[in-house]
């Protein structure tokens, strides 16, 4: 595959960009080694110096925007609405939570459940910093994907080295520059490379990998990562359907559908692969997504300011060959111009689920419909292209929704915001992050008790020499019997209704409040109104 890398230093007025250069293999171990001596010193752990290196961040993302946007513009033609709203303002966005945030993502957890006699021992939890944190990026969100783990990093206290995807080279050497400019070099580096660089990172002992890319690619840096049982952050992808049924809102399935693979021209892991539609609504359907497509670039994709371009002539192969090698027909677009790197979004109708269009992520702007007949079918058919998708979508009534959607009535919306957490399961990943999740993602959850002197008398039990007396004191005190019986069924004894009694029925602590509000309000208005009429 060839490398794309600039040959000639792009310029603007307000800075220019390098050409992508890689880091020598001596600088990426020296760095390597700067990071766990920092680590180790504790510098990383002081709260207001990881606040302080955040705030630094987000003003180096501010000063830096316009060279992001030309950078996103070079590699993928990213357009300058998309390169703000998907890239920088949810960059600024992660700083700004974090630093608003930290203090109180630091603080002790208590131990949940904890039964009452342990409560002097004041056990909780503490989050600590793993240690050194190495990101290795993809190249479609190149600043997201890459200032969101970092600023993960830095929040839990952590070193971190970054390594772009060489494939939106621009965007690997600003995000260098924006680290270099704002961030301790000490605590924080960018190293950039291609694959040989990679390899020669994963020779050094991490302490977290965070991977984004292909599920190919993922399993070689598991099976490395596996090697020294450094823990992994998988955040991959796969093939995601899209379920549109003749009970849900086909025009704005449609519209919403349509935008997620014109966004970055669907080069986004979140969008979806194929949709299954109801046969019955499977014309109306087609047709919605022709005019959606009419009104979101009345000149077609090709003069549209909005749309990006594929990232790299290897890529545009991949999609051309899948397009070609499908047995489906062509319902919307087909063009493409190989000079330009231009995929027009295109729709194609495939009746057989082993189609090159389904078989494989498309990663691009083309997408293919599968018409079905009941919702198991299309369900089977989904669980057998990808078991574990990252991403599902359901257009239906809301009894078909709750069946299984991950955004329901839209695109990628449950991933969309800052605050919720992203990452896939089986084969499209593991773990998850972003906001407050990339905080406990780079956090060992320790737990910690302070056990005062005093407690010897409760704690006598477990001393040598073990006594059979003072063990069955300690079970008749401390055992808690079962509310259950042996076939699982709930027993409603007489701890059951005090609880009930209690609780005044509800089952929820804030519903319990509540309650228990309600009736101290009741019983004083009526004490006060039994004042007043002299009772
Ligand atoms: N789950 C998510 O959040 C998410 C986000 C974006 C992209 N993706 C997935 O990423 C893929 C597209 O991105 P990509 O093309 O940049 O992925 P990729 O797997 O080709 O590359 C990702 C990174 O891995 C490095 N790399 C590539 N081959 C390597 C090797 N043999 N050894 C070591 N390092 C290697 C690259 O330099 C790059 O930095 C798609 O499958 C997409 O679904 C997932
Ligand atoms: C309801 C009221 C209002 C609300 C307005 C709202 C909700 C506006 C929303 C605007 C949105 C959602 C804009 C869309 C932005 C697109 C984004 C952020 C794209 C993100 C892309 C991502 C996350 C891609 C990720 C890719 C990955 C992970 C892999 O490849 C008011 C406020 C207008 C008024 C009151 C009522």
């Amino acid at each position: 595959m060839a490398l794309t890398t600039t040959a000639t230093t792009t310029t603007t007025a307000s800075g220019s960009i390098p050409p992508l250069e890689f880091s020598s293999l001596d600088d990426i171990t020296a760095k390597h080694s700067t990071l766990r001596a920092t680590f180790r010193s504790g510098r990383t752990k002081d709260v207001e110096y990881r606040k302080q290196q955040i705030r630094r961040l987000y003003w180096a993302i501010v000063d830096n925007a316009e060279l992001m946007e030309l950078a996103l513009h070079k590699d993928m033609r990213k357009s300058r609405f998309e390169a703000n709203i998907s890239e920088i303002d949810w960059c600024k966005q992660e700083c700004l939570d974090a630093v608003a945030g930290l203090d109180d993502w630091v603080k002790d957890e208590p131990v949940r459940d904890l039964p009452l006699q342990f409560l002097p021992m004041r056990p909780r939890i503490r989050n600590e910093p793993l240690g050194t944190i190495l990101n290795i990026g993809a190249y479609n969100f190149p600043f997201q994907l890459n200032i969101t783990p970092l600023v993960g990093a830095i929040a839990a206290g952590n070193t971190f080295l970054l390594k772009p995807s060489e494939l939106s080279p621009h965007s690997a050497m600003v995000l260098r520059k924006i680290m270099d400019e704002a961030l301790d070099p000490d605590s924080y580096v960018c190293v950039n490379g291609g694959i040989d660089e990679t390899k020669h990172i994963l020779e050094h002992k991490f302490d977290k990998i965070v991977f984004t890319g292909g599920r190919r690619t993922g399993t070689i840096i598991a099976q490395k990562a596996a090697e020294t049982l450094t823990p992994v952050l998988l955040e991959l992808g796969g093939q995601n359907p899209a379920f549109v049924t003749r009970k849900g809102d086909v025009k704005l399935a449609a519209r919403r559908l349509l935008w997620q693979k014109c966004l970055n021209a669907g080069q986004v892991c979140l969008s979806h692969n194929y949709v299954l539609v109801e046969r019955c609504v499977l014309n109306k359907f087609v047709d919605e997504v022709k005019k959606q497509y009419a009104i979101f670039m009345p000149q077609g994709a090709k003069a549209s300011p909005d749309f990006s371009r594929i990232v790299n002539q290897h890529h545009f192969n991949r999609l051309k060959k899948m397009l070609d090698s499908s047995k489906g027909t062509i319902v919307m677009g087909g063009s493409m111009d190989e000079a330009d790197l231009f995929i027009e979004p295109t729709v194609v109708l495939v009746n057989d689920i082993h189609d090159s269009m389904i078989v494989e992520e498309t990663f691009g702007p083309i997408w293919s419909v599968l018409p079905f007949d009941t919702l198991d079918e299309a369900i089977n058919i989904a669980h057998e292209v990808d078991p574990t998708p990252l991403a599902l979508f359901t257009f239906g009534s809301d009894a078909e929704n709750e069946k299984g959607g991950a955004t329901m009535n839209d695109g990628f919306f449950h991933s969309m915001l800052n605050q919720t957490p992203i990452g896939g399961v089986g084969t499209s990943g593991m773990g998850s992050y972003h906001g407050y999740y990339s905080f406990k993602a780079f956090s060992h959850q320790r737990p910690i008790a302070k056990v005062p002197a005093w407690t010897d008398k409760l704690l006598r039990v477990r001393y040598m020499p073990y006594s059979a007396s003072e063990y069955k004191r300690h079970r008749r005190i401390n055992a808690i019997k079962p509310n259950f019986d042996r076939d699982g069924r709930v027993v409603k004894g007489l701890r059951y209704w005090v609880s009930v009694l209690l609780s005044l029925g509800s089952k929820s602590a804030a519903g319990l409040v509540f309650r228990w509000g309600v009736l101290v309000a009741l019983a004083v208005t009526l004490g006060l109104k039994r004042k007043s009429l002299g009772m």
